[in-house]
Protein backbone atom coordinates (compact mmCIF):
# COMPACT_ATOMS: atom_id res chain seq x y z
CA UNK A 1 0.00 0.00 0.00
CA UNK A 2 1.58 3.08 -0.97
CA UNK A 3 -0.15 6.90 -0.27
CA UNK A 4 0.99 9.79 -1.11
CA UNK A 5 0.50 13.18 0.11
CA UNK A 6 0.87 16.10 -2.27
CA UNK A 7 1.68 19.72 -1.38
CA UNK A 8 2.20 19.75 2.30
CA UNK A 9 3.98 22.84 3.88
CA UNK A 10 7.00 21.89 6.16
CA UNK A 11 9.95 24.10 7.04
CA UNK A 12 8.57 26.72 4.82
CA UNK A 13 8.77 24.62 1.75
CA UNK A 14 6.20 22.47 -0.24
CA UNK A 15 6.84 19.04 0.11
CA UNK A 16 4.92 15.51 -1.00
CA UNK A 17 5.32 12.66 1.41
CA UNK A 18 5.45 9.24 0.52
CA UNK A 19 4.10 6.75 2.92
CA UNK A 20 4.62 2.78 2.08
CA UNK A 21 3.45 0.13 4.18
CA UNK A 22 2.59 2.46 6.76
CA UNK A 23 6.41 3.95 7.07
CA UNK A 24 7.51 7.22 5.25
CA UNK A 25 9.51 6.32 2.56
CA UNK A 26 10.32 9.84 1.22
CA UNK A 27 9.45 13.90 1.75
CA UNK A 28 10.63 15.32 -1.27
CA UNK A 29 9.54 18.99 -3.04
CA UNK A 30 8.09 18.05 -5.99
CA UNK A 31 8.31 14.09 -5.52
CA UNK A 32 5.96 11.89 -8.50
CA UNK A 33 5.21 7.97 -7.95
CA UNK A 34 2.02 5.85 -8.83
CA UNK A 35 0.19 5.11 -5.36
CA UNK A 36 -2.74 3.57 -4.25
CA UNK A 37 -4.15 6.99 -2.68
CA UNK A 38 -3.33 10.60 -3.27
CA UNK A 39 -3.76 13.15 -0.25
CA UNK A 40 -4.20 16.64 -1.30
CA UNK A 41 -2.58 18.55 1.56
CA UNK A 42 -3.56 21.75 -0.40
CA UNK A 43 -0.45 23.74 1.12
CA UNK A 44 -1.37 23.05 4.38
CA UNK A 45 0.95 22.37 7.32
CA UNK A 46 2.48 18.88 8.32
CA UNK A 47 3.11 17.80 11.70
CA UNK A 48 4.32 14.74 13.09
CA UNK A 49 1.23 12.98 15.57
CA UNK A 50 0.68 14.45 18.81
CA UNK A 51 1.68 12.82 21.78
CA UNK A 52 -0.37 13.07 24.51
CA UNK A 53 1.02 11.47 27.85
CA UNK A 54 -2.43 11.67 29.66
CA UNK A 55 -5.89 11.25 28.54
CA UNK A 56 -9.03 9.60 30.71
CA UNK A 57 -11.34 7.20 28.28
CA UNK A 58 -13.12 5.87 31.10
CA UNK A 59 -13.04 2.42 29.27
CA UNK A 60 -14.61 0.01 30.94
CA UNK A 61 -17.47 0.82 33.14
CA UNK A 62 -17.43 4.79 32.98
CA UNK A 63 -18.31 4.69 29.27
CA UNK A 64 -21.28 7.07 29.54
CA UNK A 65 -18.70 9.71 29.84
CA UNK A 66 -16.26 8.72 27.08
CA UNK A 67 -15.26 5.18 25.53
CA UNK A 68 -12.16 3.98 23.80
CA UNK A 69 -13.60 4.49 20.50
CA UNK A 70 -15.00 8.36 21.03
CA UNK A 71 -11.66 9.33 23.04
CA UNK A 72 -8.93 7.75 20.18
CA UNK A 73 -11.70 9.25 17.62
CA UNK A 74 -11.04 12.50 19.43
CA UNK A 75 -7.36 12.21 19.98
CA UNK A 76 -7.28 12.01 16.01
CA UNK A 77 -9.40 14.50 15.47
CA UNK A 78 -7.10 16.51 17.59
CA UNK A 79 -3.76 15.62 15.80
CA UNK A 80 -2.85 13.10 18.00
CA UNK A 81 -0.98 9.39 17.39
CA UNK A 82 0.12 8.02 20.21
CA UNK A 83 -1.62 8.71 23.81
CA UNK A 84 -1.34 6.91 27.25
CA UNK A 85 -4.47 6.07 29.12
CA UNK A 86 -4.83 6.83 32.92
CA UNK A 87 -5.63 3.53 35.09
CA UNK A 88 -8.65 5.38 37.14
CA UNK A 89 -11.41 3.37 35.00
CA UNK A 90 -14.21 0.82 36.67
CA UNK A 91 -12.15 -1.77 37.17
CA UNK A 92 -9.38 0.34 37.94
CA UNK A 93 -6.31 -0.96 36.16
CA UNK A 94 -4.36 -2.48 39.33
CA UNK A 95 -4.20 -6.19 38.38
CA UNK A 96 -2.62 -8.58 35.38
CA UNK A 97 -5.62 -9.69 34.84
CA UNK A 98 -7.15 -6.18 33.94
CA UNK A 99 -4.03 -4.59 32.16
CA UNK A 100 -4.36 -7.49 29.84
CA UNK A 101 -7.83 -6.68 29.14
CA UNK A 102 -6.82 -3.23 28.47
CA UNK A 103 -4.59 -4.05 26.21
CA UNK A 104 -6.85 -6.15 23.51
CA UNK A 105 -9.83 -3.11 24.41
CA UNK A 106 -7.20 -0.63 23.54
CA UNK A 107 -6.24 -2.44 20.28
CA UNK A 108 -9.55 -3.25 19.04
CA UNK A 109 -11.25 -0.36 19.33
CA UNK A 110 -9.00 2.60 18.77
CA UNK A 111 -7.74 4.26 16.08
CA UNK A 112 -4.63 5.67 17.24
CA UNK A 113 -2.04 4.24 19.30
CA UNK A 114 -3.00 4.04 23.19
CA UNK A 115 -0.21 3.36 25.85
CA UNK A 116 -1.51 1.99 28.97
CA UNK A 117 -0.89 3.12 32.47
CA UNK A 118 -0.93 0.61 35.18
CA UNK A 119 -2.13 1.72 38.96
CA UNK A 120 0.41 2.02 41.82
CA UNK A 121 -1.57 0.88 44.19
CA UNK A 122 -4.73 -0.95 45.32
CA UNK A 123 -7.76 0.63 44.21
CA UNK A 124 -5.74 3.85 43.87
CA UNK A 125 -6.17 4.37 47.47
CA UNK A 126 -4.73 1.19 49.26
CA UNK A 127 -1.36 1.10 50.76
CA UNK A 128 -0.57 -1.71 49.24
CA UNK A 129 1.89 -2.15 45.72
CA UNK A 130 0.19 -4.06 42.76
CA UNK A 131 2.15 -5.81 40.55
CA UNK A 132 4.45 -3.83 39.04
CA UNK A 133 7.12 -6.44 37.99
CA UNK A 134 4.48 -8.47 36.01
CA UNK A 135 2.42 -5.59 34.87
CA UNK A 136 5.44 -3.38 33.75
CA UNK A 137 6.43 -7.33 31.60
CA UNK A 138 3.00 -7.12 30.24
CA UNK A 139 3.85 -3.71 28.67
CA UNK A 140 2.95 -0.89 31.30
CA UNK A 141 4.32 2.60 30.05
CA UNK A 142 4.28 3.31 33.94
CA UNK A 143 2.75 3.24 37.02
CA UNK A 144 0.59 6.11 38.63
CA UNK A 145 -2.13 6.62 41.05
CA UNK A 146 -3.89 9.76 39.01
CA UNK A 147 -6.95 11.16 40.28
CA UNK A 148 -5.50 10.62 43.78
CA UNK A 149 -2.04 11.42 45.57
CA UNK A 150 -0.34 8.42 47.27
CA UNK A 151 -0.95 9.71 50.52
CA UNK A 152 1.61 7.21 52.71
CA UNK A 153 5.27 8.03 52.13
CA UNK A 154 6.15 4.32 52.46
CA UNK A 155 4.00 3.21 49.67
CA UNK A 156 5.30 5.96 47.41
CA UNK A 157 9.01 4.74 48.87
CA UNK A 158 8.13 1.10 47.82
CA UNK A 159 6.42 1.39 44.22
CA UNK A 160 9.56 3.70 43.07
CA UNK A 161 11.55 1.07 44.28
CA UNK A 162 10.05 -1.09 42.35
CA UNK A 163 9.39 1.31 39.50
CA UNK A 164 13.09 1.11 39.44
CA UNK A 165 14.11 -2.26 39.35
CA UNK A 166 11.79 -2.60 36.34
CA UNK A 167 13.17 0.72 34.75
CA UNK A 168 9.18 2.06 34.41
CA UNK A 169 8.71 5.53 35.40
CA UNK A 170 6.50 6.45 38.64
CA UNK A 171 4.05 9.56 37.76
CA UNK A 172 2.56 11.17 40.26
CA UNK A 173 -0.68 12.84 40.94
CA UNK A 174 0.64 15.15 43.95
CA UNK A 175 -2.09 16.28 46.21
CA UNK A 176 -1.42 15.79 50.26
CA UNK A 177 -4.96 15.24 51.09
CA UNK A 178 -4.79 16.92 54.50
CA UNK A 179 -4.51 20.01 52.81
CA UNK A 180 -7.42 20.44 50.72
CA UNK A 181 -10.31 21.38 53.43
CA UNK A 182 -13.21 20.59 51.50
CA UNK A 183 -11.67 22.96 48.44
CA UNK A 184 -13.39 22.59 45.23
CA UNK A 185 -10.69 25.58 43.64
CA UNK A 186 -7.67 27.20 44.37
CA UNK A 187 -8.07 28.79 47.86
CA UNK A 188 -7.12 32.86 47.76
CA UNK A 189 -8.73 35.97 46.99
CA UNK A 190 -10.44 34.03 44.08
CA UNK A 191 -12.74 31.42 46.14
CA UNK A 192 -13.17 34.46 48.82
CA UNK A 193 -14.53 36.53 45.95
CA UNK A 194 -17.07 33.60 45.06
CA UNK A 195 -17.72 32.39 48.43
CA UNK A 196 -16.38 28.94 47.28
CA UNK A 197 -14.14 26.69 49.71
CA UNK A 198 -10.76 26.59 48.82
CA UNK A 199 -8.18 24.35 48.52
CA UNK A 200 -4.51 25.11 49.10
CA UNK A 201 -1.67 25.02 46.61
CA UNK A 202 0.82 23.73 49.32
CA UNK A 203 -1.09 20.46 48.65
CA UNK A 204 0.62 19.88 45.39
CA UNK A 205 4.40 20.91 46.78
CA UNK A 206 4.22 19.79 50.38
CA UNK A 207 4.01 16.07 48.57
CA UNK A 208 6.35 17.14 45.23
CA UNK A 209 8.82 17.43 48.11
CA UNK A 210 8.61 14.31 49.52
CA UNK A 211 8.72 12.73 46.58
CA UNK A 212 11.43 14.26 45.25
CA UNK A 213 13.14 13.27 48.23
CA UNK A 214 12.15 9.52 47.63
CA UNK A 215 12.79 9.57 44.06
CA UNK A 216 16.51 10.93 44.93
CA UNK A 217 16.95 7.64 47.47
CA UNK A 218 15.62 5.17 44.78
CA UNK A 219 16.81 6.57 41.89
CA UNK A 220 13.46 6.39 39.96
CA UNK A 221 12.30 8.27 37.27
CA UNK A 222 9.86 10.42 38.18
CA UNK A 223 7.21 12.46 35.85
CA UNK A 224 5.34 14.84 37.46
CA UNK A 225 1.72 14.62 35.92
CA UNK A 226 -0.63 18.16 35.63
CA UNK A 227 2.23 20.65 37.18
CA UNK A 228 0.38 23.76 38.58
CA UNK A 229 1.92 26.15 41.62
CA UNK A 230 4.83 27.85 41.14
CA UNK A 231 6.45 26.15 44.21
CA UNK A 232 6.12 22.68 42.07
CA UNK A 233 8.15 24.42 39.27
CA UNK A 234 10.81 25.53 41.68
CA UNK A 235 10.90 22.06 43.33
CA UNK A 236 11.45 20.17 39.92
CA UNK A 237 13.86 22.79 38.86
CA UNK A 238 15.96 22.41 41.56
CA UNK A 239 15.71 19.27 41.26
CA UNK A 240 16.63 19.04 37.44
CA UNK A 241 19.85 20.81 39.02
CA UNK A 242 20.66 18.11 41.32
CA UNK A 243 21.08 16.02 37.85
CA UNK A 244 17.70 13.57 38.99
CA UNK A 245 15.57 12.28 36.78
CA UNK A 246 12.35 14.27 36.95
CA UNK A 247 10.29 15.00 34.15
CA UNK A 248 7.06 17.39 34.08
CA UNK A 249 4.07 17.52 32.36
CA UNK A 250 1.27 20.66 31.81
CA UNK A 251 -1.60 21.31 30.73
CA UNK A 252 -3.12 23.82 27.56
CA UNK A 253 -5.81 24.92 30.81
CA UNK A 254 -2.95 25.56 33.95
CA UNK A 255 -0.79 27.41 30.83
CA UNK A 256 -3.77 30.04 29.92
CA UNK A 257 -6.67 29.74 32.58
CA UNK A 258 -5.90 31.09 36.41
CA UNK A 259 -8.24 31.55 38.97
CA UNK A 260 -8.89 35.48 38.30
CA UNK A 261 -10.46 34.77 35.19
CA UNK A 262 -12.85 32.28 37.23
CA UNK A 263 -15.83 34.89 36.99
CA UNK A 264 -18.66 33.06 38.32
CA UNK A 265 -19.28 29.40 39.80
CA UNK A 266 -18.77 28.06 36.67
CA UNK A 267 -18.34 24.13 36.64
CA UNK A 268 -16.40 24.24 33.23
CA UNK A 269 -13.38 25.78 35.68
CA UNK A 270 -13.22 23.12 37.88
CA UNK A 271 -10.51 20.61 37.75
CA UNK A 272 -8.01 19.05 39.62
CA UNK A 273 -5.32 20.65 40.51
CA UNK A 274 -7.84 23.78 40.33
CA UNK A 275 -6.90 26.63 37.70
CA UNK A 276 -4.16 28.72 40.48
CA UNK A 277 -3.50 32.06 41.02
CA UNK A 278 -1.92 34.60 38.11
CA UNK A 279 1.90 34.25 39.67
CA UNK A 280 1.31 30.56 39.67
CA UNK A 281 0.57 30.37 35.93
CA UNK A 282 3.42 33.04 34.93
CA UNK A 283 5.94 30.46 36.58
CA UNK A 284 4.37 27.65 34.55
CA UNK A 285 4.45 29.74 31.51
CA UNK A 286 8.28 30.48 32.41
CA UNK A 287 9.08 26.64 33.26
CA UNK A 288 8.05 25.73 29.99
CA UNK A 289 9.86 28.16 28.57
CA UNK A 290 13.06 27.67 30.25
CA UNK A 291 13.08 23.38 30.11
CA UNK A 292 11.71 22.57 34.01
CA UNK A 293 8.77 21.54 32.38
CA UNK A 294 8.88 18.68 29.44
CA UNK A 295 5.96 19.00 28.54
CA UNK A 296 2.34 19.61 27.78
CA UNK A 297 -0.19 16.71 28.42
CA UNK A 298 -3.57 17.14 28.29
CA UNK A 299 -5.44 15.57 31.06
CA UNK A 300 -8.70 15.07 29.01
CA UNK A 301 -11.31 14.46 31.57
CA UNK A 302 -14.24 14.04 29.80
CA UNK A 303 -17.59 13.84 31.99
CA UNK A 304 -21.52 14.11 31.17
CA UNK A 305 -22.99 16.69 30.93
CA UNK A 306 -25.35 16.66 33.94
CA UNK A 307 -21.85 16.35 36.41
CA UNK A 308 -20.40 19.15 34.96
CA UNK A 309 -24.04 21.32 35.45
CA UNK A 310 -25.00 23.35 38.65
CA UNK A 311 -22.60 24.96 40.97
CA UNK A 312 -18.58 23.67 41.32
CA UNK A 313 -19.39 22.77 44.97
CA UNK A 314 -21.11 19.54 43.51
CA UNK A 315 -20.00 18.99 39.72
CA UNK A 316 -17.01 16.67 39.01
CA UNK A 317 -13.28 17.53 38.56
CA UNK A 318 -12.00 17.54 35.03
CA UNK A 319 -12.35 18.84 31.34
CA UNK A 320 -11.95 17.68 27.95
CA UNK A 321 -8.75 19.02 26.16
CA UNK A 322 -7.62 16.33 23.40
CA UNK A 323 -9.53 18.27 20.51
CA UNK A 324 -8.62 21.91 21.29
CA UNK A 325 -4.79 21.53 22.70
CA UNK A 326 -3.24 21.90 19.80
CA UNK A 327 -4.76 24.96 18.56
CA UNK A 328 -4.51 26.64 22.10
CA UNK A 329 -1.09 25.76 21.94
CA UNK A 330 -0.37 27.09 18.66
CA UNK A 331 -2.86 30.27 19.13
CA UNK A 332 -1.03 31.29 22.78
CA UNK A 333 2.10 30.36 22.08
CA UNK A 334 3.49 29.87 18.33
CA UNK A 335 0.92 32.79 16.39
CA UNK A 336 1.19 34.94 18.81
CA UNK A 337 5.02 35.17 18.42
CA UNK A 338 6.33 33.38 22.04
CA UNK A 339 7.86 30.81 20.41
CA UNK A 340 8.37 28.94 16.74
CA UNK A 341 6.14 26.06 15.88
CA UNK A 342 9.26 23.25 16.13
CA UNK A 343 9.56 24.23 20.21
CA UNK A 344 5.74 23.77 20.44
CA UNK A 345 6.05 20.45 18.44
CA UNK A 346 8.93 19.63 21.66
CA UNK A 347 6.27 20.11 23.84
CA UNK A 348 4.01 17.84 22.45
CA UNK A 349 5.53 15.05 20.29
CA UNK A 350 9.30 15.13 20.96
CA UNK A 351 9.92 15.54 24.66
CA UNK A 352 7.03 13.12 25.64
CA UNK A 353 8.65 10.31 23.36
CA UNK A 354 11.75 10.83 24.38
CA UNK A 355 11.22 11.07 28.21
CA UNK A 356 9.14 7.69 27.99
CA UNK A 357 11.35 5.80 25.59
CA UNK A 358 8.66 5.45 23.16
CA UNK A 359 10.10 3.82 19.74
CA UNK A 360 6.97 3.00 17.79
CA UNK A 361 5.74 6.78 17.64
CA UNK A 362 6.62 8.92 14.08
CA UNK A 363 8.69 12.04 14.09
CA UNK A 364 8.31 12.96 10.64
CA UNK A 365 11.80 11.13 9.03
CA UNK A 366 12.28 8.71 6.26
CA UNK A 367 12.19 5.50 8.03
CA UNK A 368 9.87 6.41 11.07
CA UNK A 369 6.04 5.34 11.09
CA UNK A 370 3.66 7.31 9.04
CA UNK A 371 2.36 9.34 11.96
CA UNK A 372 1.32 12.96 11.31
CA UNK A 373 -1.19 15.40 10.49
CA UNK A 374 -2.31 17.97 8.45
CA UNK A 375 -3.10 21.19 10.02
CA UNK A 376 -4.79 24.76 8.58
CA UNK A 377 -2.66 26.97 10.28
CA UNK A 378 -4.29 29.57 8.38
CA UNK A 379 -7.49 30.15 8.95
CA UNK A 380 -9.28 31.49 12.18
CA UNK A 381 -12.12 29.08 13.58
CA UNK A 382 -14.11 29.24 16.58
CA UNK A 383 -14.56 25.87 18.79
CA UNK A 384 -17.49 24.55 19.07
CA UNK A 385 -18.65 21.52 21.08
CA UNK A 386 -20.53 20.02 18.68
CA UNK A 387 -17.22 19.56 16.31
CA UNK A 388 -16.22 17.39 19.25
CA UNK A 389 -15.76 13.47 18.51
CA UNK A 390 -15.46 13.36 22.65
CA UNK A 391 -18.10 12.11 24.45
CA UNK A 392 -17.61 14.79 26.44
CA UNK A 393 -18.29 18.56 25.75
CA UNK A 394 -17.17 20.02 29.16
CA UNK A 395 -14.54 22.54 28.21
CA UNK A 396 -13.72 26.31 28.94
CA UNK A 397 -12.58 27.02 25.48
CA UNK A 398 -16.28 26.16 23.59
CA UNK A 399 -16.55 29.68 22.18
CA UNK A 400 -12.64 30.87 21.72
CA UNK A 401 -10.96 31.76 18.03
CA UNK A 402 -8.03 29.67 17.55
CA UNK A 403 -5.89 28.45 14.76
CA UNK A 404 -4.79 25.16 14.17
CA UNK A 405 -7.58 22.92 12.85
CA UNK A 406 -6.93 19.61 12.11
CA UNK A 407 -7.51 18.56 8.30
CA UNK A 408 -6.69 15.02 8.67
CA UNK A 409 -4.33 12.37 10.91
CA UNK A 410 -2.90 9.63 9.98
CA UNK A 411 -1.33 6.89 12.09
CA UNK A 412 0.92 4.43 10.16
CA UNK A 413 0.03 5.68 6.94
CA UNK A 414 -3.91 4.79 7.53
CA UNK A 415 -5.85 7.95 7.74
CA UNK A 416 -8.11 7.95 11.13
CA UNK A 417 -9.16 11.60 10.78
N1 LIG B 1 -8.13 16.17 36.30
C1 LIG B 1 -9.32 16.01 36.82
O1 LIG B 1 -9.91 16.97 37.27
N2 LIG B 1 -9.91 14.80 36.83
C2 LIG B 1 -9.35 13.56 36.42
C3 LIG B 1 -8.44 12.97 37.45
C4 LIG B 1 -7.07 13.59 37.50
O2 LIG B 1 -6.45 13.85 36.47
O3 LIG B 1 -6.54 13.78 38.60
C5 LIG B 1 -10.48 12.61 36.10
O4 LIG B 1 -10.25 11.39 36.01
O5 LIG B 1 -11.59 13.09 35.90
ZN1 LIG C 1 -4.47 13.87 38.28
ZN1 LIG D 1 -5.70 12.93 34.96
Amino acid sequence: MKTLIQNARLNDQLVNILIQDGKIAAIEPGLTTPADQIFDAHHHQVIPGLVDVHVHFRDPGLTYKETIATGSKASAHGGFTTVFAMPNVKPVVDTPEAFENMLVKNREDGVIKIKQYAAISGDLTADHLTDIRKMAELGAIAFTNDGHGVQTADTMYQAMQMAAAVNRPIIAHVEDDSLIHGGVMNAGPAADRLGLPGMSSLSESAQLARDLVLAYATGCHYHVAHISTKESVELVRMAKARGMHVTAEVSPHHLLLDDAMIEMDNPMMKMNPPLRSPEDRAALIAGLLDGTIDMVATDHAPHSADEKRGSMKTASFGIVGIETAFSLIYTHFVKSGLVDLDTALRWMVTNPINAFNLTDAGQLRVGDAADLAIMDLDHAFEIDAAEFLSKGKNSPFIGDTVYGKTIATFVDGKQVY
